[in-house]
Order: C-alpha cells, then sequence, then structure tokens
C-alpha cells in the first residue's frame, strides 16, 4: 500500500523543518558580547517586547521601560531586543557617561533616526528633523541670535509676561466661578504656553487665553473640567491636530509611513495642514515685505530675527527655500515650546500643592523681593534673586522630566564602558532613574571614557527619589542660600551639540509662570483621592491629573 510519506513528502517536509529552525534561530536577538540583558529576553523571538508591554500594561505607560531594567538588573548600561531581526540597542542609565556621550563624544554619536523620525513626518527639513549635518547647521545659523540671552530676556521676557498676566486673568476668573472647588488647568496652561510662543515667533497675538476669558466673562459659569469655553483659534488647532500625529511612529509597527498616511488621507488632518500653511506662509510673507520696505526691525520676534539675518546674507531677495525654512522652523518651535513647558508647570502646580512647605518659602521669599506691589514689573523679574524659586523650578525639571530619553546613534565601532559597540547601535539614554531619582548604579570608573568631575555626578546625592528643592541651594556664610545649578544631577534638555534649542527660552518662561502665578494664587492642597502622580506618556510624559484648587491672592 502507498503511504502519503513518500520520500519526496519527507524531504520537503524535513528542508522546510530546517528553514523554519533556521529562520528561527536568525530571528532570535544577537546580543553584544559583555554587555547584561534581562534574563531570557535572548530566548524570545521578540526579543524584549513582551516584557516591556507587560511593563507598559502594569504602570500604565512604556516610557518607564527605558530605566526599569537598568534598575532591576542593577547595571548601568544594558541591552534591549526590541526589534524582531533588528540588532539590539542599548540603555545607558548613568547621567555622567550620558552627558560624557553627547557632549564630548558628539563626533562619535549622532542624533539618531530613530528621533528624526518622530519629527520629520511633520516638520521636515527642521532641526529637530535633521542629522547633524550642513542643512542643521545653516538652520541653526538662521535661528542664531533667537538663543542668546539678550533675545529671550528682552522678546521672550515680553511674550511670556504678556502671556503669564492673561493666565493669572483666566485662572482669577476660573477660582472665582469654582467657588473653592477643583478645576482643571491643562487646557489654560496649554493655551498661555501657545499664545506665549506664537507672540515671541510671530510678534502677533493668537488669543487663545483670551478667547476663553471672553467666553467664560459671557457666560459665568463654569463648564465641565477638559471642557474649553470658547472654541480654539484655527490655526492652534491645527498645530495640535499635526502635532498629535508625532505620536504615531512611536506606536505603529508601519512607523513614520502610517503617520505620513494619516497626514495625507484623513481629511480633518489634510484640512489642518491647509489651515496651519497657509496662515503660517502668509505669516513670513507679509513680514518679508516689511522687511524689504525696511520696517521690519529684528528684534520685534524671532521671525523678524531670522529674515533679517537672511537679508545680510541674500539681499532683498530671499530664496523661497529659505522663507519656506523660516516657516517651518517656525512651525516646529510652537510644537517644541508649547506642550513641554506647559506639561512642566502643571507638574509644578501638583508638587507645590502636595509640598505646602516648599510652597510657603517661595510665597516668602516673593514678598521678601517684590513686597507689597499689586502686579509683579516685567523689568524686576529677571535680575530678581529668587533661589527657592529657581530650585523649585530645576527640582521639577529633575523629578519629573518630560521627555523621557535622549537617543543618539554610533557613527563608527566604538566602546562604552569598557564594552564594544558597533557602527549603527543606538544608545537610549533616560535622564530620570539611576543617577538622577534613584541612586547611580555601580560602574567601574577606570573604563569611563570622559572624566567630567562636575559637582552634578557627585556620590554624595541622597533621596534622588524625593521631591527636595533645598538640594539646589547652598548655604552662605552669612545664613542665606544661594542657588547652584549644578547642585544636583539633571539632563532634561539634554547636552552636547544636538541639546534643546530652547533651553534658554523655557528656563525663563517656567520662571516668569512661577513667579506671576505664585504672586496672584495659592495652590491649595487637593482632597487626597486627586493627590497622585500618575502620568500618561502623550508626546511628552504628562500628568494625568491637572486639577488645582485656588485661592486668589489680594494684593496691592
Ligand atoms: C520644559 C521645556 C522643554 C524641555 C524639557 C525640552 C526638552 C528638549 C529635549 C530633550 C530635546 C531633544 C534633545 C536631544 O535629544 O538631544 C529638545 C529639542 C528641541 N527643543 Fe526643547 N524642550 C523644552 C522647551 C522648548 C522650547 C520652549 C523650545 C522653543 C522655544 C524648544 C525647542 C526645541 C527645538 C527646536 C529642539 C530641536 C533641537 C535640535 O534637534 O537641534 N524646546 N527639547
Amino acid at each position: 500500500m502507498d503511504t502519503i510519506f513518500s520520500p519526496t513528502t519527507i524531504l520537503v517536509l524535513l528542508a522546510l523543518t530546517a528553514i523554519l529552525y533556521l529562520a528561527s534561530r536568525a530571528a532570535l536577538p544577537k546580543p553584544l558580547p559583555g554587555i547584561p540583558y534581562v534574563p531570557g529576553s535572548e530566548k524570545n523571538l521578540l526579543g524584549n517586547l513582551p516584557l516591556a508591554l507587560a511593563h507598559t500594561k502594569h504602570a500604565g505607560r512604556f516610557s518607564s521601560y527605558f530605566y526599569k531594567p537598568a534598575e532591576d538588573l542593577g547595571v548601568p548600561l544594558l541591552q534591549l531586543f526590541m526589534q524582531p531581526f533588528g540588532r539590539p540597542c542599548l540603555l545607558l542609565c548613568d547621567g555622567r557617561e550620558a552627558q560624557d556621550l553627547m557632549t564630548r563624544r558628539a563626533h562619535e554619536f549622532e542624533y539618531a533616526d530613530f528621533a528624526i523620525d518622530l519629527h520629520r513626518g511633520a516638520w521636515p527639513g527642521t532641526l529637530a528633523a535633521l542629522k547633524t549635518n550642513e542643512r542643521w547647521r545653516a538652520n541653526r545659523r538662521m535661528l542664531g541670535e533667537t538663543t542668546t540671552s539678550r533675545f529671550v530676556n528682552s522678546v521672550g521676557l515680553e511674550a511670556m509676561y504678556r502671556g503669564a498676566g492673561e493666565l493669572v486673568e483666566l485662572l482669577a476668573l476660573k477660582a472665582r466661578l469654582a467657588r473653592g472647588e477643583v478645576f482643571d488647568v491643562r487646557e489654560d496652561l496649554k493655551n498661555a504656553t501657545a499664545d506665549i510662543i506664537w507672540t515671541y515667533s510671530y510678534n502677533g497675538k493668537l488669543g487663545a487665553v483670551s478667547s476663553q476669558i471672553e467666553a467664560l466673562n459671557e457666560s459665568n459659569k463654569l463648564l465641565d473640567n477638559q471642557v474649553l469655553a470658547a472654541k480654539l483659534p484655527d490655526v492652534l488647532k491645527a498645530i495640535i491636530d499635526i502635532s498629535a500625529t508625532s505620536q504615531i511612529p512611536l506606536e505603529s509597527p508601519l512607523g513614520i509611513t502610517h503617520q505620513k498616511l494619516v497626514l495625507r488621507l484623513t481629511p480633518k488632518l489634510r484640512r489642518a495642514t491647509a489651515v496651519h500653511d497657509a496662515r503660517l506662509e502668509h505669516e513670513v510673507k507679509q513680514a518679508a515685505k516689511r522687511l524689504s520696505e525696511k520696517k521690519l526691525p529684528a528684534d520685534e520676534s524671532a521671525m523678524a530675527s531670522m529674515l533679517n539675518r537672511l537679508q545680510a546674507t541674500f539681499g532683498d531677495e530671499i530664496p523661497a527655500s529659505e522663507l519656506k525654512a523660516v516657516q517651518n522652523e517656525l512651525a516646529l518651535m510652537m510644537h517644541a515650546g508649547q506642550k513641554t513647558v506647559a506639561d512642566t508647570t502643571a507638574w509644578a502646580f501638583k508638587y507645590l500643592a502636595v509640598h505646602q512647605d516648599v510652597q510657603q518659602k517661595v510665597r516668602a521669599e516673593l514678598k521678601a523681593v517684590f513686597g507689597n506691589v499689586s502686579t509683579i514689573p516685567k523689568e524686576d523679574i529677571i535680575p530678581a534673586n529668587l533661589p527657592h524659586c529657581d530650585a523649585v523650578a530645576h527640582e521639577v525639571l529633575r523629578h519629573m522630566p518630560i521627555i523621557p530619553c535622549h537617543i543618539r546613534t554610533s557613527l563608527v565601532d566604538t566602546q562604552l564602558l569598557g564594552h564594544f559597540i558597533p557602527k549603527g547601535t543606538n544608545v537610549f539614554m533616560p535622564p530620570v532613574g539611576p543617577s538622577f531619582t534613584s541612586p547611580a548604579l555601580p560602574i567601574d570608573e577606570s573604563k569611563r571614557t570622559g572624566n567630567t568631575t562636575s559637582r552634578m555626578w557627585s556620590h554624595s546625592h541622597t533621596d534622588l527619589d524625593v521631591f527636595r528643592p533645598d538640594r539646589w541651594l547652598v548655604k552662605q556664610e552669612d545664613g542665606s542660600v544661594k542657588f547652584d545649578n549644578r547642585a544636583a544631577p539633571m539632563l532634561t534638555f539634554a547636552d552636547g551639540p544636538r541639546m534643546c534649542f530652547g533651553t534658554k527660552f523655557a528656563m525663563l518662561e517656567f520662571r516668569v509662570l512661577l513667579v506671576v502665578l505664585l504672586w496672584h494664587f495659592e495652590l491649595l492642597e487637593l482632597p487626597r483621592e486627586l493627590v497622585d502622580f500618575e502620568a500618561n506618556d502623550f508626546l511628552t510624559i504628562e500628568p494625568r491629573n491637572t486639577r488645582v484648587r485656588l485661592r486668589v491672592v489680594e494684593r496691592g
């Protein structure tokens, strides 16, 4: 009798089994020699992915997986296998080594494609979407003046002060309508920071906060927590919708292709892109016209500064491609400078409501410095000596950095903490976890490449997991305290050539918001059920609950 297992069938089955076996072996992670990994991850075709998903389910967000395995294993450098067939990536959980890699070793470690992919879908050709190449340098030169303290402290301060003033008006109105109950400030903070960055960029008025004030004044009633009283300005709505798509490459297996398809094929986003591009193009064209008529002073706005700089190079005939570059960089600035500062301020509100003693210290300091004025004058904010306020700002940024990871790729075969790293390896460096918010993990000091001796990385830091602004203060002989920005570990803005372009702007804006808001409001304790530090990963690490209870402080 004939059997179905003819010799040919058996041979085919054997060959198939061999192919499957070889393919599954090929798909298994290929660890880099000597670098630790989570035990078992090397035997799983999906590497660390199942563990990362389990972590996300348990923690409610993915981003803490950037340091948790290092803490669990007690090692400052480990490898993760996040892509089947892909090469391992590294987690470097040591601030001092990460800083060295981003600064002194920037010629060996480039801004990663992974980071570029988060930006090039919506803001192609801009700083955050470029390698550190000639185009990136040209854009930096074009933006040059706008990063200087002189520019930020004048043009920036003007926008910040105006924006903070409007926010005070809105929150005072909401506090009155809330009658001592909690209300949500998430959208108010985002609207205020959008107004600020818009005014700084274009010297115009976006009107996101003022439209809420008008609508609330009319209705005289507070709507449900997250609901805005008035519609957002069209261009802001478009910016928010477009910005939201940059979460897609992080979550979709199709990455940036998925984001591009969504931007091109979704009617809502096509409309948003049309509204956004038309408005920004209009702003730049109008300004270019004023420039040619010699009516655009360089210190009017970031756009004016950039156009004047281009005029110095190209004369009155600035190429259309350069005007487009101005338009794109300003669009990126709106994205990069809005939610970042709003979320950081929202976190500050939460810390200050819980740590009433800290808030009282800052309030006392403001009172001692500014006396009894009804409104703090704009020009007094920068020169004021406010160590407690600066300490709070830095402690919020240290304890709750809103960008979960800085990423670089090795440009050459090199080494890290004594281990061989092949060219093209991604290194993820969280500004949180070991050496930032938990004790530094042991490192053989002879294996370090840098010899940074900054106090920032001193071994004497204690209770890094605790929110304690005083760690930033140094006692003086006369008993007073001085703020020291190297007193504690912080890399929230990254470092080196690809450090946050808006660091000076963000730090000043945060100071202005803290000073002005704490001058006019007391952040009262929240009901116990609303006290939490739960976070969501959405573009940045945002607080899940942004409700406050405010008491308006009568002044003057
Ligand atoms: C609390 C507020 C902010 C935080 C924590 C923050 C943090 C960061 C981080 C971590 C990066 C990436 C750095 C890297 O991977 O090396 C970055 C890039 C950038 N940030 Fe910020 N940022 C903030 C506010 C701002 C503001 C207000 C602006 C604009 C005025 C801005 C503009 C930019 C730009 C343009 C880039 C891209 C720079 C480049 O790739 O060369 N940021 N920021």
